[in-house]
C-alpha cells in the first residue's frame, strides 16, 4: 500500500511510518490552504484535511493524510492543538484530534501578536528546529508527550477508524 502525507517535517513523516509500518511512505509537500498559523479547530481541521486531499491530487498514493498544528483560544488561554486526516481514492475522509496543552502567556501573547509558533519557540527554547522534534508539546512536557508521539496517537485513530469503516463495508 502507498501512503502519502502531505509534509517534508520530519516530526509528522516519521508519526506516519511508526503506524504504516507496511506501507510505502511518500512524503510530499503540498497546500493547507490555510494560515501559516492556524488559530481556531475549524481551520485547523480544513488545513490537515486540504493536506490529505491535495496528497492523492499529487501522488498515486492509495491513502493521503494530513496533520496540521494550530492554537485555539479559550477562557483558560490559547491552548495547542493539532489534527489530522485520512483520504481514500472513493471519497472517504476521517478526522482525529491531538492532545492539548496551554501555552505559557509569553508565547500566547506573540502569537496574538502575529507570530508563528515555530519560530517562537526556537527563540524561547533557544534551540533550533524545535518544530521538527520535540515540539512545543515536547518543551512544556518535559517531553513526556512529544510531537511524534502526539501525531502517532492521532495516526492510530485515523488508522483505527479507516478500519473499522472496512469491516462495516465488508461484513455489511
Ligand atoms: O512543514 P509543515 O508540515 O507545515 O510543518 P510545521 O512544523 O510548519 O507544522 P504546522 O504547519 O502543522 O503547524 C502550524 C504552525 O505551528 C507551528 N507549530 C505547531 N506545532 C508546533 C510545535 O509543537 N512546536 C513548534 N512549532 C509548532 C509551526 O511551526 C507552524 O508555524
Ligand atoms: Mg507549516
Amino acid at each position: 500500500m502507498r501512503v502519502a502525507v502531505g509534509s517534508k517535517n520530519p516530526a509528522k513523516v516519521q508519526a506516519v511510518m511508526k503506524v504504516f509500518s507496511e506501507a510505502e511512505v511518500l512524503s510530499l509537500s503540498v497546500e493547507s490552504g490555510v494560515s501559516t498559523q492556524p488559530f481556531s479547530d475549524e481551520e485547523t481541521i480544513e488545513g490537515a484535511v486540504n493536506r490529505a486531499k491535495n496528497c492523492l491530487q499529487h501522488s498515486d498514493a492509495e491513502i493521503g493524510i494530513g496533520l496540521e498544528g494550530g492554537v485555539v483560544q479559550t477562557k483558560q488561554g490559547l491552548f495547542l492543538c493539532n489534527w489530522g486526516a485520512m483520504t481514500t481514492r472513493d471519497g472517504g475522509v476521517w478526522v482525529a484530534g491531538g492532545a492539548r496543552i496551554v501555552l505559557p502567556d509569553v508565547v500566547a501573547k506573540r502569537l496574538e501578536q502575529g507570530e508563528e509558533l515555530g519560530p517562537v519557540m526556537e527563540d524561547f527554547t533557544q534551540k533550533a528546529n524545535i518544530r521538527k522534534k520535540e515540539g512545543a508539546i515536547g518543551v512544556f512536557t518535559n517531553e513526556r508527550m512529544t510531537r511524534v508521539k502526539m501525531f502517532e496517537h492521532i495516526m492510530s485513530m485515523l488508522l483505527g477508524q479507516y478500519e473499522y469503516h472496512q469491516r462495516l463495508y465488508i461484513n455489511g
